[in-house]
């Protein structure tokens, strides 16, 4: 079955639900908090090691069940089984979308075009921690005999984030091993590396699902070079390593066929971590943490196929983002991660959820008449606090956060965890409640200042709150729970995607300014320059004269 192809607008319940809107924007939270006792307890889910509060947003137990209705409407249950039968539900790449049977147990079955892709999966895991192994315990060995202390992973896009962002999250838990990440075209990014790293101790691992990536390529062949000033060819072998679908590229690389991790076309780049694309992962981590993160995700997988809308998590949050964008007209979400290491989180979820939601055709070919894709953006708290948090307290625009902390730190320093989650809590309450005029005024008493001092300086104290969050609190900060965090979002990409009639795993829109890049680099590289637009030629222009 391939994926349902209802305008969501058209359903009943999305009518239903802009009846439930006219009512709802006028409400405040507190006094939904106040009007039902049981508020939180009712809009917490609880599962494994998460609670997942989204009391505190601007709904009423009517708008959560026409959200479901809509869900259903939309036959999001159909769309489950097709997305995890592995269905061509990517129908524009006539694909496959199978990241979940990459970490699924050896003995479950996914199915592409007839065939079970479960041993070819298992072969390449096999291969990623035999790997491993040998270079982490030094059995593997670089070209003068001394063992490997550096890993740098060449890649970009979903063969840099992913990885990027799971090994900077879980440094806690590293090994030995310095990884280096290279993705940017920018030169001085590669030699920047480059300065820190020997040829004789590191290992490359160029990570490319095309292997035809303009960046990627160029910054492995810099390397390459840099490479062979110090060593011979025959060291590319020890030192040089491979991901990608594309095995002959690989091969004209040179790289030898022993050291290619395949992947497969049924794998987005975007949601490719848990393939051997993470291969930089298992490295700096050790293979058992990788297959821990990978378990974590596979526990998000059965909970997503397996739990009915109102005590499903991605669908819960994934129907969230639906109200605040298409009724509340909300541009963006921020994610605000209350740790440290997930510093890299909003950057990798930018590229999951605005490659794939970001798109004005639907399912059936035409344009969409409402708004789609999410911005996403954030950074830690506390930090953020003192950064951007007064335009989410008291700018014009409406943002919805998720706020993402751990109950255990893992250095288990408590003062420090005590105050880090204190502040997790308040900001969710502030926004929530916000001050009143009447509390300010309060806050007042016994200044020093006039009377209409205080009532000119008043209103810039007052806070209307109102602002919603969702509270994802977490156990601990393991390779496991970041891997159903991952998941997570994972899927509410995907109920999105549904609900909003498109197409979410291609990416045709990054391809035009590839094109042009292609062109203008002609122009930059040869005395003719092809025909511009006046501001596009000025600009080539200007570049050639100060080169
Ligand atoms: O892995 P690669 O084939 O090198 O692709 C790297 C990245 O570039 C593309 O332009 C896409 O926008 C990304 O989805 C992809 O992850």
């Amino acid at each position: 079955m391939a994926l349902p192809k209802t305008n969501p607008t058209q359903t009943q319940a999305w009518k239903k639900l802009e009846d439930n809107f006219n009512q709802v924007k006028e409400l405040h939270l507190k006094e939904l908090f106040a009007q039902d006792a049981d508020r939180a307890q009712k809009m917490t889910i609880t599962w494994e090691d998460f609670l997942v509060d989204f009391s505190k947003n601007r709904i009423t137990n009517d708008t959560l069940e026409l959200l479901q209705e809509l869900a259903k409407e939309v036959k999001l249950d159909k769309a489950i089984e097709a997305y995890f039968s592995g269905e061509k539900i990517n129908e524009t790449e006539h694909r496959a979308v199978l990241h979940t049977a990459l970490r699924a147990k050896e003995n479950d079955t996914f199915f592409v075009d007839g065939k079970n892709v479960m041993p070819e999966v298992y072969k390449v895991k096999n291969k990623i921690k035999t790997f491993t192994e040998d270079i982490v315990n030094g059995t593997r060995k670089g070209y003068s005999g001394k063992p490997f202390t550096h890993i740098v992973n060449i890649g970009i896009g979903g063969s840099d984030l992913g990885p990027a962002m799971v090994v900077d999250s879980l440094q806690y838990y590293k090994n030995n091993l310095t990884t280096y990440f290279v993705s940017n075209v920018d030169g001085d990014h590669v030699n920047e590396i480059i300065k820190k790293i020997n040829p004789e101790t590191t290992l490359f691992v160029i990570v490319s699902k095309t292997f035809t990536t303009q960046e990627t390529l160029s910054n492995a062949n810099t390397i390459r070079a840099w490479f062979l000033q110090h060593a011979s060819e025959e060291a590319i072998a020890k030192h040089f390593v491979a991901v990608s679908t594309n095995l002959e590229k690989v091969q004209e690389f040179g790289i030898e066929q022993d050291n290619i991790f395949p992947m497969w076309n049924w794998v987005g780049g975007r949601f490719s971590l848990w393939s051997a694309v993470g291969l930089s992962i298992s490295l700096s981590l050790g293979y058992q943490h990788f297959e821990s993160l990978l378990s974590g995700a596979n526990k998000m997988d059965e909970h997503f196929k397996n739990t009915s809308f109102d005590k499903n998590i991605p669908v819960v949050l994934g129907l969230l983002t639906i109200w605040y964008n298409n009724f509340f007209n909300a541009e963006s979400e921020a994610v605000i991660p209350y740790s440290e290491y997930l510093g890299k989180l909003a950057k990798y979820l930018q590229q999951g959820i605005m490659e794939s939601n970001g798109k004005y055709i639907d399912r059936n070919g035409s344009k969409v008449n409402y708004q789609t894709g999410t911005i996403i953006w954030g950074e830690p708290g506390t930090n953020s606090q003192h950064a951007f948090f007064q335009l989410i307290h008291q700018g014009t625009k409406l943002i919805p956060a998720d706020f993402i902390g751990f109950a255990k730190s893992l250095y288990g320093n408590q003062d420090h965890q005590d105050k880090l989650i204190s502040n997790f809590i308040a900001q969710t309450e502030a926004l929530m409640n916000g001050k009143t005029k009447a509390e300010v005024m309060q806050e007042f008493e016994g200044s020093d200042l006039s009377k209409s001092e205080i009532e000119k300086l008043a209103p810039y104290k007052v806070f209307e709150g109102n602002k919603p969050t969702n509270t994802l609190f977490i156990d601990q900060l393991t390779p496991e729970s970041l891997g159903k965090l991952i998941a997570l979002y994972e899927h509410k990409i995907f109920v999105q995607g549904v609900i909003w009639n498109i197409f979410s795993y291609d990416q045709f829109g990054v391809e035009l300014g590839k094109k042009l890049a292609g062109e203008i680099l002609k122009d930059l590289q040869h005395d003719a320059i092809s025909k511009h637009d006046g501001s596009t030629l000025n600009l080539i222009k200007f570049y050639k004269a100060n080169n």
